[in-house]
């Protein structure tokens, strides 16, 4: 069992004798126990460090609330090996026929090869952490439940885009996102097809590729780049809303409307500062938990579409440089209520 995991059998301890149990473990072992298989190639190790922003240099003797926060750094740094083994396997997909299925409805397309990333992804996630739960797009689709728990949860997208994969059209993304006591602590974001690696740690900032990322300094929001996407709701009532926010926020006017084909990219733009602000209604759990930790890390906010705290399992977000941009969207955006994530059947 790894120290993440023994930490978490331990946590009933008093602190003090679980940060004794922290430290000593971090001086002595150079590895976690146990360590089971994992998907690293030979210098792959290596190849993750250059992207997982620098580990927290502590003294591990202060026993820190950061030594803690440290420990999650194994599983963002196999989250970052994973993605990039993921992408290889998106491309090489994207060399063949795509065997396309649909889910819930004729427009909301799923892939073999999403199926076979994400079982790649919490395969090798179980034999490293194997008290960690999971929400991931297709395991949910095929009847998991989509419930969000204080355990450690890794939350995937194994495609995100698949529209724009099954078309070959040049923004697919791998999106994983970590949240412990329902707060995320790490986010991967892998856009396959431009090799970048967006990767956050809570409180560390935002990074691509192993670059800082900052979010657009601008406050003027007909000065502006908002994303959005129609969505795979082909519902005439939905289809009015989109229609009718569209047009309300183009007309402000704002200086373009642009969408990716997929949510953690769009959020990704946000964070890097070429978009302004993000907003959809209809997206999943799995397409914007890593977009979100991403664009706050990058000094970004996140909201309900009516203006409210954001809430991952809503189906509503907005995401933007500031809470400025931000409030003039919700002004602007005519909100409806998708069946949340988490809603029991
Ligand atoms: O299905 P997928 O490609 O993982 O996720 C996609 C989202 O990223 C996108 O924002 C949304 O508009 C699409 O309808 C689709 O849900
Ligand atoms: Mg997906």
């Amino acid at each position: 069992m790894d120290v993440e995991n023994a930490v978490l059998e331990l946590c009933s301890l008093p602190a003090q004798v679980l940060w004794s149990f922290v430290c000593v473990y971090r001086t002595t072992c150079r590895s976690p126990p146990g360590g089971g298989s994992t998907l690293l190639l030979d210098n792959e190790e290596e190849e993750t460090r250059k992207y997982a922003e620098p580990l927290i240099g502590s003294d591990c003797r202060q026993g820190s609330t950061s030594e803690m926060a440290d420990l999650w750094q194994n599983a963002m740094d196999h989250a970052v090996a994973l993605a990039r083994r993921a992408g290889e396997v998106v491309r090489e997909a994207l060399q063949d026929d795509r065997k396309v299925m649909t889910k819930s409805c004729s427009v909301d397309l799923v892939t073999q090869t999403d199926q076979k990333v994400e079982q790649l992804i919490i395969q090798s996630v179980k034999e490293k952490f194997p008290t960690h739960s999971f929400i991931g797009e297709e395991s949910v689709a095929a009847g998991e439940a989509c419930v969000l728990t204080d355990c450690p949860t890794w939350i995937v997208d194994p495609i995100d885009g698949t529209t724009n994969f099954v078309h070959a059209f040049p923004f697919v993304a791998v999106s994983i996102g970590f949240s412990v006591n329902r707060q995320m602590e790490f986010a991967v974001v892998y856009s396959c097809l431009e090799d970048k690696m967006y990767t956050a740690r809570r409180g560390k900032g935002a990074f691509c590729n192993g670059e800082p990322l900052q979010v657009s300094g601008q406050e003027d929001i007909k000065q502006s780049i908002i994303s959005t996407e129609f969505g795979s709701s082909r519902d005439p009532e939905a289809v009015e809303k989109i229609f009718l926010s569209l047009r309300s926020i183009l007309c402000i006017p704002v200086h373009g409307v642009r969408g990716a084909g997929t949510a953690a990219i769009n959020m990704c733009h946000v964070a890097s500062g070429c978009v302004e602000a993000y907003y959809e209604v209809g997206i999943h759990v799995w397409d914007v938990a890593a977009g979100s930790l991403l664009v706050s890390e990058a000094g970004g906010v996140l909201m309900d579409v009516d203006g409210g705290a954001a809430d991952l399992m809503s189906r509503r977000i907005v995401a933007a440089n500031s809470r400025t941009i931000a409030e003039r969207l919700v002004s602007e955006i005519h909100s409806f209520s998708p069946l949340r994530d988490d809603a029991t059947p």
